[in-house]
């Protein structure tokens, strides 16, 4: 079980609703995927004009956790303002903090984001920030009250996979609450390594919805969370330097 704040989730993975081909693809991508939890801009949402088309009204929302997201912000108080619009609308008191230091590398301000997440969990939002890969700073968002961290494996829709899993490894680590790895993910390999690193989660957008076959890249993506998080509860057998024999060697004739 994956538990955010006061909610509790049997997927791990959350996916973003951004760039896919139709609504139609979409929803069998959802679907297959076996995602619970959604996440989309609040600031790309039409809800000034309730004529345009929208990917949430397709869906048995019922069957899902909305999670909307601050993208767009590039100061503390963007955040704070999107997150109040979005709660004031009855979408979710759940948040997930994005702020944008740059257009370039779409990393995020570490600053701005500490502030946001600061101010909406005192404002009683589950916050869940979008952050660098930097152990300090996911330590201080916990100190800070956000009900999960989220770490990005790279830069967003970079397809990179995980560039530092050691600072991923240390982050997951000294977690009190859940770490979810979001943003860069390229492959279902890329989640497997997350979740045996021990994440408890991972977002991804791109990876699927840019897919030749979106479809059939959201059930793999599935299927690797699922995989990662077994392995990782298995625990894997120590790496060693040299070989040593699969079979047991006790009472064999020696030559
Ligand atoms: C949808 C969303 O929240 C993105 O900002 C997120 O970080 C996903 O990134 P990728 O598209 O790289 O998976």
């Amino acid at each position: 079980m994956l538990q955010i704040g006061p909610y509790s989730f049997t997927s791990r993975l959350l996916l973003g609703t951004g760039k896919f081909p139709d609504f139609a693809t979409q929803r069998q991508a959802v679907e297959v995927s076996e995602t619970e939890i959604l996440t989309f801009a609040v600031r790309r949402m039409n809800i000034y004009d309730p004529a345009q088309p929208n990917f949430l009204e397709q869906l048995d929302l019922s069957r899902f956790k909305l999670l909307p997201n601050t993208a767009g912000a590039s100061t503390a108080e963007e955040a704070v303002r999107i997150a109040r619009l979005s709660k004031a609308s009855g979408l979710c008191d759940m948040i997930k903090v994005e702020v944008i230091a740059d257009s370039k590398t779409l990393l995020p301000d570490p600053i701005e984001t500490l502030k946001a997440t600061e101010q909406l969990v005192q404002e009683g939002f589950i916050v869940l920030p979008y952050t660098n890969d930097d152990p300090v700073l996911a330590r201080k968002l916990q100190e800070a009250g956000a009900h999960a961290v989220m770490p990005g494996a790279s830069p967003i829709g970079s397809g990179q996979g995980i560039l530092n899993p050691l600072n991923i490894s240390i982050i997951i680590e000294e977690a009190r609450v859940p770490i979810i790895v979001d943003a860069g993910i390229g492959t279902p390999s890329d989640v497997a390594i997350a979740m045996e690193l021990g994440a408890d989660g991972v977002l991804l957008n791109t990876a699927v919805s840019g897919a030749s076959d979106p479809i059939k890249m959201a059930e793999a993506m599935g299927l690797a969370v699922k995989a990662g998080r077994l392995g990782f509860e298995a625990g894997r057998i120590p790496k060693k330097r040299y070989a040593q024999a699969s079979s047991p060697v006790e009472g064999m004739v020696q030559s």
